[in-house]
């Protein structure tokens, strides 16, 4: 059998068993990655929550103080918001606001440009314009009643003074938000005039403080501040490589631009990562009291993820998988060709004469046996030789016993020699020999060797001491014509062998 598909077959096991273990590996990073996204997220959310529950503060107290203002004038009011700004760098601006109907709107701006000293109208704002433009619709209003700081203001709280917060629509839904909730509110994102990013925080002004001035019930009034939405997480934001961090508003869609607060952006993977490491996401809804914000942490997984030690790991255990089938494959084959041998060997005793090395008179037997079947086929003819040597006791008697050994093996070489190399010969036993010749023709061609045979058996043998020659008489039989059986053919091949020595004992 052969057994050279083991080489072959103890790569493809060991092909297997690698990517086994770069899957083990493998999995075990992505449980590690699982982790680190739990750990960032939750840090990411947590932080969010704190820094807008810190904005939160900050407004609940401009809510007292801003009331308190109406009171003790907008200087003292300016001057605590201003102490305010400085403790609080993300604090971009300050607004007041005020609910004002249809009917009081006359009043409302006479109040006001007395309080400002100059004319102040109620105006909308249309940002679709360059320069914008500011227009007014009928019904209620929410213009901006005071604002701090009053110098350079972003879009569009410039100018901001009288400026209705109903007639944009992302600051009014705000609005609106905290109204129904009591609660703080954030508005989306929106271009300051530096560029950067801010929001709105906006809630309902406190209004048990507003009781001892009944000429502003039953009005709402609200405080709102502007951030820049850069403060909202911590900077850096120290994400590991291939994360990416999305924040937005929760009443947009992640994919509306509008909304979004952040986007780290997509990280750039090889076709080959994104194909064999898999993409983990967390989404976590995050804010303050009320939380707005939805937060994603997504990360396409790569090769970082497996380190220098689990690679130098996974290097080893290859190479020592490899070492061990090839030494496994070795050892099989090794056993394998010692079977063969053994059986070989096994082979040659059960079916050689151990001192001449010919046949035995078991696969004498079997070689016939198939000879009889074939010739029975093509209907030729076989001879069978049975040969006795004539005096050979005598040399035992003489020489001993190893000298008749030698003699035997001297016979079985000269047989050797004499025949064709598909002429089987064997040895039966003592000093007698069978030959068996296929494909016949002629009865002279058996003649002839028999004659070669006699010619050849009879030369002198040397021995140690001295040189012997014998005599050998040969019997024959032919198949089909003397028998068809093995048993039929050894009696006739006996028999004209036992009248040829006859013969030579007469001569
Ligand atoms: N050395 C040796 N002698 C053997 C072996 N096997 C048998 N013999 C001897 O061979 C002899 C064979 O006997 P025979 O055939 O009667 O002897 P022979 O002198 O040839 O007599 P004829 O055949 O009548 O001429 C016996 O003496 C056996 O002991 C063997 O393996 N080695």
């Amino acid at each position: 059998m052969k057994m050279k598909w083991l080489y072959p077959a103890a790569l493809l096991l060991w092909l297997v068993l690698c990517a086994l273990i770069g899957v083990a590996f493998a999995s075990r990073a992505v449980h590690q990655a699982e982790s680190e996204l739990e750990r960032v997220t939750g840090r990411l959310a947590e932080d969010i929550a704190q820094r807008l529950n810190a904005t939160e503060a900050q407004l609940d107290s401009y809510a007292g103080f801003s009331t308190f203002g109406q009171h003790h004038g907008e200087l003292t009011e300016h001057s605590l918001l201003l102490r305010q700004f400085k403790r609080h760098r993300a604090i971009v601006l300050g607004l007041r606001v005020r609910r004002v109907n249809e009917d009081e709107r006359a009043a409302f701006e006479r109040e006001l440009s007395a309080r400002r000293g100059r004319p102040v109208a109620i105006h909308g704002y249309d940002p679709g314009r360059q320069p914008p433009r500011f227009t007014l619709e009928g019904g209620g209003y929410y213009p901006v009643v005071s604002m701090m700081p009053a110098g350079e203001l972003p879009p569009p709280f410039s100018p901001a003074l009288g400026m209705d917060v109903s007639r944009v629509d992302f600051l009014y839904d705000a609005l609106r938000q905290s109204q129904r909730r009591e609660l703080p509110a954030l508005s989306r994102p929106f271009a300051l005039g530096d560029g950067r990013l801010g929001y709105l925080i906006i809630r309902p002004a406190d209004e048990f403080v507003l009781q001892p001035a009944p000429a502003l019930l039953p009005d709402r009034q609200f405080v709102a501040l502007v951030l820049r939405v850069d403060d909202l997480l911590p900077r850096p934001l120290n994400l590991p490589p291939g994360m990416r961090v999305q924040l937005w508003h929760q009443r947009y869609g992640q994919q509306d631009p509008q909304g979004r607060f952040l986007d780290t952006g997509r990280v750039a993977r090889g076709p080959f990562e994104t194909l064999l490491f898999p993409s983990l996401e967390l989404s976590r809804s995050t804010g303050g009291s009320t939380p707005s914000l939805m937060l994603k942490v997504s990360w396409q997984l790569g090769w970082a993820q497996i380190g220098l030690f689990e690679w130098l790991v996974m290097a080893l255990l290859a190479l020592v998988l490899l070492a061990v089938l090839l030494f496994g494959v070795n050892n099989l084959l090794r056993c394998h060709v010692d079977r063969v041998a053994r059986e070989q060997e096994l082979f040659h005793l059960a079916n050689h004469d151990a001192l001449t090395g010919l046949a035995n008179r078991n696969l004498f037997e079997d070689r016939l046996q198939h000879a009889i079947r074939r010739v029975r086929r093509n209907g030729k003819r076989l001879a069978l030789l049975l040969l006795d040597m004539d005096r050979f006791k005598p040399v035992n008697d003489t020489y001993g016993h190893a000298a008749g050994d030698r003699v035997l093996q001297l016979i079985a070489a000269r047989l050797n020699e004499v025949l064709r190399g598909e002429d089987t010969v064997a040895r039966l036993g003592g000093d007698e020999f069978v030959v068996l010749l296929e494909d016949v023709d002629a009865d002279a061609d058996v003649a002839q060797v028999l004659e070669r045979l006699q010619l050849a058996l009879q030369e002198p043998y040397d021995i140690d001491g001295g040189t012997v020659t014998l005599g050998v008489s040969i019997g024959t039989a032919f198949y089909p014509h003397d028998g068809d059986s093995i048993e039929e053919l050894l009696a006739v091949a006996d028999r004209t062998m036992y009248s040829a020595k006859q013969r030579a004992a007469e001569r």
